[in-house]
C-alpha cells in the first residue's frame, strides 16, 4: 500500500529544546514501519551543509543571509525533500523557512515582504503540482521565554554566530516565530517548551496521536 508522504518541521528559538525530541519521534515513526529521513535546515546536502558553515560562520547583511537560506532551502527541497515524499515518507526537518522570517525577519529586521516573494520562488515548482507552494504539513513550534532558553545554552555548547546575539535578539525571534503561528494556525501545533523534557515529551505525544499518525503513548521518553 503506497503511504502518503508527511513533511514536519520543527521550530523554536536556540536552547528550546527541539533537538532532544526530534530523534525520539523518528524512533517512534520507525516503531510504526514508517521511512523517516531526518534532516536540518540550514544544511541537508552537501551544498546547502557549505552554505550552513558561511551562515553561521561569516559576518554579512541580512539580505546575504535570506539568500544563502533560500539557496540552500531549494537545493534540500528539490534533492532531498520532495522525492522523501514521493516515496511516501516522514521527514522530520529541524528548522525550515519560519526561521528565515523569525530569525532574517523579525531577529535582524529585514523586510517580510522580499521574505515572503523568496519563499514563494523557492517552494513552488517542487511538488508533483508545480503551482503547489510546498510548506510543512506541521511545524511543532517549541515556545520558550528568551531567558529559560539563554540560561539552558549557558550550560551547553560553544555559541555560534546566531546563538552569541543579545537576550533582545531572541525576544524579536521568538515573536517572530509567534507571529508566523498566528497567520498560519491549522499549520502549527505550539508546544510550551517551558517544562521538563518528560512533560515536553507528552505534548508531543498528544499533538502526534490527534493527528492520527503515532499511536498515544508511543516512542521513549527522550528522558
Ligand atoms: N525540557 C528541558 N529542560 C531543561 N533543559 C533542557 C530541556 N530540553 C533541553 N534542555 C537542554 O537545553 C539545551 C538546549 O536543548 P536543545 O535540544 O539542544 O535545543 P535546540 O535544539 O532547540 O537548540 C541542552 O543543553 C539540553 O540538554
Ligand atoms: C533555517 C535557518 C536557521 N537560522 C539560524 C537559527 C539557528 O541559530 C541556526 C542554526 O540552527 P540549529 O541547527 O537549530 O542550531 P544548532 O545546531 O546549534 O542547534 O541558524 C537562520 O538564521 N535562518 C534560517 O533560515
Amino acid at each position: 500500500m503506497s503511504r502518503t508522504g508527511l513533511f514536519i518541521s520543527f521550530e523554536g528559538i536556540d536552547g528550546a529544546g527541539k533537538s532532544s525530541h526530534i530523534k525520539a519521534l523518528a524512533d517512534a515513526f520507525s516503531a510504526q514501519g514508517r521511512e523517516v529521513v531526518l534532516t536540518r535546515e540550514p544544511g541537508g546536502t552537501p551544498l546547502a551543509e557549505k552554505l550552513r558553515a558561511l551562515l553561521l560562520g561569516d559576518a554579512m547583511d541580512p539580505l546575504t543571509e535570506a539568500l544563502l537560506a533560500f539557496a540552500g532551502r531549494r537545493d534540500h527541497l528539490v534533492q532531498v525533500i520532495e522525492p522523501a515524499l514521493a516515496r511516501g515518507d516522514v521527514v522530520l526537518c529541524d528548522r525550515f523557512t519560519d526561521a528565515t522570517f523569525a530569525y532574517q525577519g523579525a531577529g535582524r529586521g529585514f523586510d517580510r515582504a522580499p521574505l515572503a516573494q523568496l519563499e514563494r520562488l523557492v517552494q513552488t515548482g517542487v511538488a508533483p503540482d508545480p503551482a503547489q507552494l510546498r510548506e510543512p504539513d506541521l511545524t511543532v513550534w517549541f515556545d520558550l521565554p528568551a531567558e529559560v532558553a539563554a540560561e539552558r545554552l549557558s550550560h551547553a555548547r560553544l555559541p555560534d554566530r546566531f546563538e552569541a546575539q543579545p537576550l533582545e535578539f531572541f525576544r524579536r525571534v521568538a515573536q517572530g516565530y509567534a507571529d508566523r503561528a498566528g497567520a498560519a494556525p491549522q499549520r502549527f501545533a505550539r508546544i510550551d517548551a517551558n517544562h521538563a523534557r518528560a512533560l515536553v515529551w507528552q505534548q508531543l505525544e498528544a499533538v502526534f496521536a490527534q493527528r492520527g499518525w503515532l499511536p498515544a503513548a508511543a516512542g521513549q521518553d527522550p528522558q
